[in-house]
């Protein structure tokens, strides 16, 4: 006997009102064979839907089998419906950049898009002055913000407001603005991008990346924008590209959709569907950045450079075969992988902090606040995650660049003792 519950679950699908909703048709589901859900098409989606009903509800032993119909998008997030709304969490240096970049876009495609963007600035003193002077001038003052772009301080307005929410906080504080958002999101059933670049080990020891972290709290479709995108650079106009993650895969009105949320003449995006890795790509390119920086600060040339930067990539294709084995090699050569690794080895923050480290016996928090006045590295976090994930796996010899990197930041290792560990790494 099968039960189909199609298009009924809509926004249970997405919340965490599935359990809820699932346990109230317990009697029917518990003496079923077969549990037919339609759902969207999104993999992290379908995955999340199995796991619940597996482990959290208890539905006897009848239940031996759980379709997940892939074929609907359901009407909330039906990308061909109604204009929608983007809220911009995060009024950092690249939110500032993307906001911007948004608010232009936006003002282009009103077909699409409804003209004003919410712009949440967590420092209230700051957002009085983006409102009237239109420049974030703690993060990124080179650029006046487009006048459709409204900074806010209410989380709660920005979220409930939005059908497209765009997470672009430092991913250290990621968890804490889902947890803020979880019941201003419960109205809408809008669809999140993640800009973030970093990694998390959940409770159980197990890596976590950005959207995932948004899935798991929110249950909203999460797609990812990541590429060598340095903020200024983007805002001064400069011609940067950058890899999307369509939220919902195969979706080609949302890929349009998202299509002209971002690009324009300056700012290319190409999809890719293989999201794990670029998003892990954003990452862990910051680890490779710091290593780049520290030779830089050893004094070394392009030569030992070079062979640091091709050392990084090669552990980075390790690693990201050893916690999403059906990774594609094609996604390193996209703009997330060889371009994003290239501009932060050259011109980004984790490399201007590392560099410093060696020539200071200050930590590198320390350094972080002394040179970036209020912006927030991801490398450092990143490393150490990482040197977690590969403890518990007992791989931390066969990424011995990686492990050094983390030691360095730290203060447990001695720089010099980089070159050791790039001549050593397989
Ligand atoms: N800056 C770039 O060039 C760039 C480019 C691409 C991707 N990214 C990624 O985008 C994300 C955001 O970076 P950014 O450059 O916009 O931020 P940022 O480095 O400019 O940091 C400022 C942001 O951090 C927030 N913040 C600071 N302290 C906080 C606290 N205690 N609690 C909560 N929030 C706090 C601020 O509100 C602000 O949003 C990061 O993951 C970064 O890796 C940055
Ligand atoms: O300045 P970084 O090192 O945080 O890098 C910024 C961006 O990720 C570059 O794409």
């Amino acid at each position: 006997m099968a039960i189909i519950l199609k298009n009924s679950l809509k926004l249970n699908v997405f919340h965490n009102k599935l359990s809820p909703f699932l346990r109230r048709r317990q009697s029917e589901t518990q003496t079923s064979s077969l549990l037919s859900l339609t759902t969207s098409s999104c993999g992290l989606i379908e995955s999340t839907i199995k796991d619940k009903l597996q482990t959290k509800l208890k539905f006897g032993n009848t239940l031996n089998k759980i379709e997940i119909t892939s074929s609907a998008v359901l009407e909330a997030n039906d990308c061909t419906k109604g204009r929608k709304s983007v809220g911009v969490l995060g009024g950092g240096a690249w939110g500032t950049a993307i906001a911007d970049l948004i608010g232009r876009n936006v003002a282009k495609h009103k077909h699409l898009f409804h003209e004003e963007v919410l712009f949440y600035v967590r420092d209230e003193s700051l957002r009085l002055i983006i409102e009237k002077t239109r420049q974030n001038i703690r993060y990124l003052s080179a650029i006046k913000l487009p006048l459709n772009v409204r900074p806010v301080s209410s989380l709660s307005d920005a979220v409930s407001k939005s059908d497209v929410l765009i997470f672009v906080i430092p991913h250290q504080y990621l968890q804490d603005l889902c947890y803020a958002i979880n019941d201003s999101i419960s109205t809408r059933n809008p669809i999140g991008i993640s800009l973030s670049k970093g990694l998390h080990i959940d409770s159980a020891g197990n890596l976590e990346l950005n959207s995932q972290i948004i899935h798991r709290m929110l249950g909203i479709p999460v797609g990812v924008l990541s590429g060598a995108n340095i903020a200024i650079e983007v805002a001064q106009r400069q011609y940067s590209e950058a890899t999307l993650v369509n939220p919902l895969t195969n979706d080609k009105n949302c890929e349009e959709l998202f299509r002209c949320l971002f690009e324009c003449n300056l700012f290319r995006v190409s999809f890719c569907n293989d999201g794990p890795t670029v998003e892990m790509c954003g990452a862990l390119k910051n680890i490779v950045a710091i290593g780049c920086g520290l030779v830089d600060g050893l004094g070394y040339g392009m030569n030992t450079k070079a062979a640091a930067l091709s050392c990084g990539v090669r552990e980075m294709i390790r690693f990201v075969e050893v916690f999403h084995p059906k990774y594609e090699l094609s996604t390193f050569f996209q703009n997330c992988g060889i371009g994003d690794i290239i501009a932060s080895s050259f011109g980004g923050r984790n490399r201007k902090v590392s560099e410093a480290l060696i020539k200071s016996s200050k930590s590198i928090e320390m350094l972080e606040k002394q040179l970036l006045r209020g912006q927030k590295l991801q490398g450092p976090q990143t490393a150490h995650v990482v040197y977690q994930l590969l403890q518990n796996k007992q791989l931390l010899n066969e990424f011995p660049f990686f492990s050094a990197i983390h030691r360095i930041c730290n203060r447990t290792m001695d720089p010099k003792d980089l070159i050791q560990a790039i001549k050593s790494s397989p």
